[in-house]
């Protein structure tokens, strides 16, 4: 039995670039953290320690900020530009990817009005994109992580199969609440993805709030269905959904009735519910997300 090298890839993570657009009197800011992750002909470095191959990781976090230089843009473009140059220009690289995530940042509104140069963090929903480039072509995914979303109605939960160890109540009234992680795959790598993303975003946040749901699992078919119906450009969507249970809270013992208003938001255990709505003529994903 011979012992041998299998899949591998290696690259720099989690670049964390801040690039500032001063073209204007009213800057402009861009917040992304990219990783790029790259394989080929790496056999001989693993084996034999001959890194003629190797593109260093150093050179790849170099990379990041010198294009950063010329802008940054739309992440899922910026992605396209790194990926094409990794495989066009090493020989070796015979496929990059590039995952980034962009932390959106807000203009303070002054009294004055808005500030030309003053921003604020904005919430916890980050933008992100994954991108993957062969001699053979590209693949783009968008996506977004941290959209937290709650229901207080509309929510059920009962009619779930039985076994010795189940003690959870039915319900027919409860809160409903998660994080969205939402990735989709485009079926082509030329589109305005800033407004692709902005709606994707707004037909999972109101697909959440109007689905009358009787298990998170159905309320996360409903979101990716409307965001495929909308959207022809997008070829799948995958959806990973923590249920963030929220339990009421007993106040019997201090002779309080809980008239459904007080809940524990627990933290951990959560359920976790992951499903991909695609499209039946789908072609096949170039890279693993
Ligand atoms: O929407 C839900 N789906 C489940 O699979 C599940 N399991 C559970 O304990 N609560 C819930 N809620």
């Amino acid at each position: 039995m011979g012992i041998v090298l299998g899949d591998n890839r290696y690259g720099k993570a989690e670049v964390h670039l801040v690039r500032v657009d001063r073209a204007a009197d009213r800057h402009a800011l861009a917040d992304v953290t990219v990783s790029v992750s790259l394989s080929g002909e790496l056999a001989d470095v693993h084996l034999r320690g001959d890194n003629r191959n190797v593109l260093t990781t150093d050179a790849q976090k170099n990379t990041v900020f010198a294009f950063a230089a010329d802008g940054v843009g739309q992440i899922e473009e910026f992605g396209l530009r790194l990926a094409r140059h990794f495989v066009a220009s090493q020989p070796a690289i015979r496929r990059a990817v590039v995952r980034l995530t962009e932390q959106p940042w807000d203009r303070i509104e002054g009294d004055g009005g808005p500030a030309p140069h003053s921003f604020a963090r904005n919430g916890t929903c980050l933008r992100t994109a994954q991108v993957c480039g062969t001699a053979d072509g590209v693949e783009v995914g968008s996506g977004l992580t941290g959209l937290t979303l709650l229901n207080t109605t509309d929510s059920e939960f009962w009619g779930f199969a039985r076994d010795r160890y189940t003690t959870l109540a039915e319900t027919r009234d409860r809160v409903l609440a998660t994080a969205v992680d939402a990735r989709w795959r485009h079926r082509s790598a030329d589109g305005d993805f800033g407004t692709s993303y902005r709606d994707v975003r707004r037909l999972l946040t109101t697909a959440f709030a109007e689905t009358y749901s009787y298990s998170l699992q159905q309320t996360l078919y409903a979101m990716g269905e409307r965001v495929l119906a909308a959207h022809p450009e997008i070829a799948e969507i995958r959806l990973s959904l923590p249920n963030k249970h929220h339990f009421l809270v007993d106040l019997s013992p201090h002779g309080i009735e809980n008239a459904d208003t007080v809940y524990y938001a627990a933290d951990r255990p959560y359920g976790l519910i992951e499903g991909t709505v695609t499209r039946d003529d789908a072609a096949p994903s170039m890279m693993d997300w």
